[in-house]
């Protein structure tokens, strides 16, 4: 038996599968580690922890399923993408910790690159739109406040990363500096039709360009992790979400995925057509493969498990992410209260970097299970926010919504999700896409799979279909709309 280990490094867990020659699940390993706030709207990690749980859930999957070195075909890695990260070439000691994709702090550097008249090549060139979402004004920020990081980085000591880079530099033993294309593509220093670095960005924000990492395809031989004397190669590479738009097997144009992790995320495959949203979507590179780059469109939700969790260490209100089903249970048939969770902002379709959190409609009889039900439908009604905007982009209607990540093992989350949206929703059995799609792309260029198995392999678990009447949906999201455009534009 063969097998191939997807390495999930999320953004509040690290996390190993091991999947059989059958694409199985055969043991999973999760390490949580700290998230570190140190001012508001800050975020970080600490780029040793991000390693160390990352090997030792590797290490420990390996050791409790007694597998043998020699019998891994390869190891894929997906992760948390646009998370920075800056270190010495010669040491491998970070220069600051991770900045998180979260992080708002370069908010003003974004406003600069606005004043300059960037904003147009960037969504041209980049297919994004300038937010402090992506990495591009995090490495200026850690260039700029790291004392002689910039003469360094000019003389060639430094190197810059997202996190799939920093552990392919690590687990390779610090030989390989590499991305792949779908990581490069949310740095904002990335042309997705050149498929270069873009100079104009470079120079914008002085970042040198022998900082950055070679840039290969998703499925690549990128080096070797040896364990107990075997070179395992390190065979595919790709974004958390890209991976698991491969992992549910939307290689068509027009096929789309939402992941409910800790965020929320849809991407629509758009094949080899690079297509520009009219309505706040961005363009992505899905994977580069066969000799080819496939683009796709993205909806980005900052802030959806992530509510769930605020509940949990917050407020207190539940004790696992899970019990807010059946506390919602109890709250069904009210539909008064609102939770926008713009903790971080706004991110696709209202691009808002000063929008903050807010509870709307509460009167005297609100309790808690009103609230967590309220928090929950925040996941559904920003994923309807983004299906409505792609859906117009892509001139089409899904006929289902395929779904996956730890929050759509959810049944009101998902129930409440296709009568919000009238639209069916399908869960299939594997809910850990992401890693699915790492191992697949991984599996592919060991010779293991073929891309054409992949989607006589999927299987649904429960469809959903909506049971809610046309004016109650309609009603319920206006009131949703009004509360959004109240948290919009909060800190100054
Ligand atoms: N049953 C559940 N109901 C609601 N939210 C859940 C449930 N299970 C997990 N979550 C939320 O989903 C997120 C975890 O999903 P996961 O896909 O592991 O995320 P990530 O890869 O971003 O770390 C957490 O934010 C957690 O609060
Ligand atoms: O860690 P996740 O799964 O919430 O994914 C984070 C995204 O990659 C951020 O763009």
């Amino acid at each position: 038996m063969k097998y191939i280990i997807a390495l999930d490094q999320g953004t509040t867990s690290s996390r190993a599968v091991l999947f059989d020659e059958h694409a199985d699940i055969k043991g999973i390993v999760q390490q949580e580690f700290r998230q570190i706030f140190p001012q508001p709207g800050w975020v970080e990690h600490d780029p040793h922890e991000i390693l160390s749980t990352q090997r030792m859930v590797l290490e420990k999957l390996i050791q409790t399923h007694n597998v043998d070195a020699s019998s891994i075909a390869a190891i894929g890695i997906t992760n948390q993408r646009e998370t920075t990260l800056l270190w010495d070439k010669k040491t491998g000691e970070p220069l600051y910790n991770a900045i998180v994709w979260q992080d708002k702090r370069t908010a003003p550097l974004c406003e600069a690159l606005k004043a300059e008249g960037l904003e147009n090549h960037v969504r041209e060139r980049t297919g994004l739109v300038i937010d402090s979402y992506f990495s591009a004004t995090k490495i200026k920020w850690i260039l700029d406040a790291v004392p002689n990081a910039r003469e360094r980085a000019k003389r060639g000591e430094i190197a810059f990363g997202t996190v799939d880079t920093w552990l392919i530099w690590n687990l390779t033993n610090r030989k390989v500096h590499a991305t792949d294309y779908s990581n490069a593509s949310r740095t904002m220093l990335f042309d997705i039709h050149t498929l270069t670095w873009d100079k104009t960005m470079l120079a914008a924000l002085d970042i040198p360009e022998s900082i950055l990492p070679e840039v290969k395809p998703s499925s690549h031989h990128f080096g070797n992790w040896t364990h107990n004397g075997v070179d395992i190669p390190l065979a595919g590479v790709a974004g958390d979400q890209q991976a698991a738009l491969f992992g549910q097997a939307c290689f068509s144009p027009g096929m789309a995925k939402n992941t409910y992790g800790t965020g929320c995320f849809m991407l629509m495959n758009t094949g080899t057509k690079i297509q520009q949203s009219r309505n706040g979507l961005i363009t992505t590179i899905a994977w580069g493969l066969d000799g080819k780059v496939e683009y796709a469109l993205e909806g980005s939700v900052f802030i959806a498990g992530a509510a769930v969790q605020w509940l949990r260490d917050s407020l207190h209100l539940i004790d696992q992410s899970k019990d807010s089903e059946y506390f919602a249970a109890k709250a069904l048939g009210s539909n008064d209260v609102y939770v926008v969770p713009a903790f971080a902002g706004l991110g696709a379709p209202y691009w808002d970097m000063y929008a903050r959190g807010a509870i709307f409609g509460l009167t005297r009889d609100t309790g808690k299970d009103h609230i967590i039900k309220a928090t929950l439908e925040s996941l559904a009604y920003q994923t309807k926010d983004i299906l409505n905007a792609m859906q117009e982009d892509a001139g089409l209607t899904l006929a289902s919504l395929k779904v996956d990540g730890g929050a759509c093992a959810n049944n009101i989350l998902m129930q409440f999700q296709s009568d919000i949206l009238g639209t069916e929703v399908e869960r299939p059995e594997i809910i850990e896409s992401t890693a699915l799609g790492a191992a697949y792309l991984a599996g592919i260029q060991v010779g293991l799979w073929k891309k054409e198995s992949i989607t006589s392999n999927r299987k649904i678990q429960k469809r959903f279909t909506p049971q809610m009447d046309e004016a109650t949906r309609v009603r319920l999201y206006k009131g949703w709309t009004k509360a959004v455009e109240r948290t919009k534009g909060w800190v100054d």
